[in-house]
């Protein structure tokens, strides 16, 4: 059995590692002391990496990585992972998103009450032996408006929480509705009404384009005066200077950090400041949130080696149980299409156009079309593409991928067909599944047809003429090649018509050759799928 070499290169919780630990075609080796060159050095034999938001998977590390095929990030945010890199190189990413948003809720309540009431500080003039009552005066929560920024998993936690602190909320997220917010009984409003209403604020966006600085200069100046804030998503999305500014003038009466822009911070000007209140990045340091995120992430390598579709893929659409019970039976048929259109032209594919038609098309299909472009690919690309970078690929080839649904449908429940467009021309193919007989090609061209995807075919164009099966037969027998299948359609008497032959073994060039040396036959091609 071949083993998978797994690198652990952050610190993780064993008992969550348990399903990786006890799989023998795993090899799990854990190094947390490698720094960026040993990383660099040695990344080159590992086909899995699983990792936290400390160590840095650069463009560099990546294209080390020859043997890599997939990144687990134990946690969220996939910051710290050149995602671009890993597509364009067919590295899977996944991540653990659901197992530590309740600790980093939990982090962000006790941020939030911790700076209301001082907490840190106190405890520090006490161990300083200082009794001091006065400086430490702090205010209620109650009453008073959270603005929260980025209502995702962890915002909505904390708009939860803070009600039951029985503090109004105000949330700001592109994808909030009023009707959402009404009934989480929060208030709805622009990232504007949240700057300007709020006693605190709290952001729990991803760090993102456009939600690095989101806090700047522009927003502390709209803010009330004495606002509080508290970052426990990630650095960056705070200006860091604009936020010193913002405390040094008193427009911002305190804030509580949990992440930086570079990590770690020990001598950041904003600690220097008695009213900034901060922890090492332990949103998700719980022993609940570390195994559950080690859990899901080690189950995520297991199926991915096992060749099973991942649950938690960030380069890739996810595909649900019910979502994955529709589609999976289309895989192979998807793929099979693409890789016998491509063996019908010479010439540079400029457009790939997928129909999909049936009951199939209330559903995402991006998961088939990934296969269909796959199967295109492939012929010339190897084994390098699969379903993470065969859009990236084609792209890159200047094919442009369009995909479109009808509910019309044509005799099959669900047809998927397959058009690829030439500066000859358009050539296309269609395909579906055959309850209780499998995949099967249906149409070439305006041709119809039934033959099974698998093996070795030879597609003729000829004219529809007596005599030309006989020729065709005899040469095949000549070479001993055997037919095992033969389907015949024309577009009308004596004009234009297709043979299809499902042939025992490799049919040779010098066959070919010799098939179109008959005047009927106007074009062969042998495909080997
Ligand atoms: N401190 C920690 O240890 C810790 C732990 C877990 C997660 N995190 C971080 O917390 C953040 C949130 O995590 P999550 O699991 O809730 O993610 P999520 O994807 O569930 O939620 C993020 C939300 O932000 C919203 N958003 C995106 N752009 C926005 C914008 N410009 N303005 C307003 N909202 C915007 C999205 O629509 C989404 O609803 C991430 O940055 C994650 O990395 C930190
Ligand atoms: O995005 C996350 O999941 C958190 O920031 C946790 O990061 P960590 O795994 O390094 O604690």
């Amino acid at each position: 059995m071949k083993k998978y070499n797994l690198l652990i290169s952050d610190p993780l919780s064993e008992d969550g590692m348990r399903p990786l630990q006890e799989a023998s075609h795993i090899h799990m080796v854990m190094n947390l002391n490698w720094n960026t060159e040993q990383l660099l050095e040695n990344i080159g034999s590992f086909d899995a990496l699983i990792v936290r938001s400390q160590t840095q998977v650069t463009r560099e590390l990546i294209e080390r990585a020859s043997n890599l095929k997939i990144i687990g990030r134990a946690g969220v945010g996939v910051d710290n992972i050149a995602i671009e890199a890993a597509t364009e190189q067919g590295i899977i990413v996944v991540n653990a998103p659901n197992g530590n948003t309740n600790s980093a809720a939990e982090h962000t309540m006790a941020m939030l009450m911790a700076l209301a009431r001082k907490i840190p500080q106190a405890y520090l003039a006490l161990k300083q032996q200082k009794w001091d009552r006065k400086s430490y005066i702090g205010v209620e929560l109650k009453d008073k408006t959270l603005g929260i920024i980025g209502l995702g998993r962890i915002g909505a936690e904390v708009a939860y929480r803070a009600r039951g602190q029985r503090m109004n909320v105000i949330a700001y997220d592109p994808f909030l509705t009023k009707e959402k917010a009404e009934k989480m009984g929060i208030e709805y409003g622009s990232l504007d009404d949240v700057l300007r209403i709020a006693d605190f604020i709290t952001v729990h966006t991803p760090l993102l384009k456009e939600t690095r600085h989101l806090l700047n200069k522009e927003a502390f100046h709209k803010m009330k005066p004495g606002v509080q804030i508290i970052n426990c998503a990630r650095g960056g999305i705070i200006d860091e200077d604009a936020l010193y500014d913002a405390i040094v003038s008193k427009k911002v009466a305190g804030a509580a950090l949990d992440v930086l822009e570079e990590e770690p911070f020990l001598n950041h000007k904003l600690l220097k400041l008695n009213e900034v209140i901060a922890t090492p990045h332990l949103g998700a340091s719980t022993i609940e949130a570390q195994e559950n995120v080690a859990i899901d992430v080690s189950q995520d390598i297991l199926r991915f080696f096992n060749g099973d579709p991942v649950r938690n893929p960030v380069n890739m659409p996810s595909l649900d149980n019910e979502l994955l019970q529709k589609v999976e039976p289309y895989f192979p048929i998807s793929e099979k299409l693409g890789e016998f259109l491509i063996y019908l032209t010479d010439e540079v594919v400029e457009e790939i156009t997928i129909t999909y038609t049936g009951d199939l098309i209330k559903n995402d299909l991006s998961p088939l079309s990934r296969k269909v472009v796959k199967g295109m690919l492939k012929r010339h690309l190897g084994t390098h593409v699969n379903e993470v970078n065969a859009l990236y690929l084609a792209k890159k080839r200047g094919i442009e991928i369009h995909e479109s649904k009808t509910y019309t449908k044509k005799g099959f429940s669900n047809l998927i067909t397959v058009k690829m467009k030439t500066k000859n021309g358009t050539r296309s193919v269609a395909g579906t599944v055959l309850s209780g007989l499998g995949p099967r090609i249906v149409k070439v061209d305006h041709y119809h047809v039934d033959v099974t995807p698998l093996g070795h075919i030879i597609v003729i164009h000829h004219t529809d003429q007596p005599g030309v099966i006989g020729k065709m037969g005899s040469l095949l027998a000549k070479h001993e090649v055997n037919i095992a299948t033969m389907q015949v359609d024309r577009s009308n008497i004596g004009g234009d018509a297709i043979m299809m032959l499902t042939v025992d073994k490799h049919v040779h060039d010098q066959v070919l050759q010799e098939l179109l040396l008959f005047r009927e036959i106007h074009q062969v091609r042998i495909i080997d799928l």
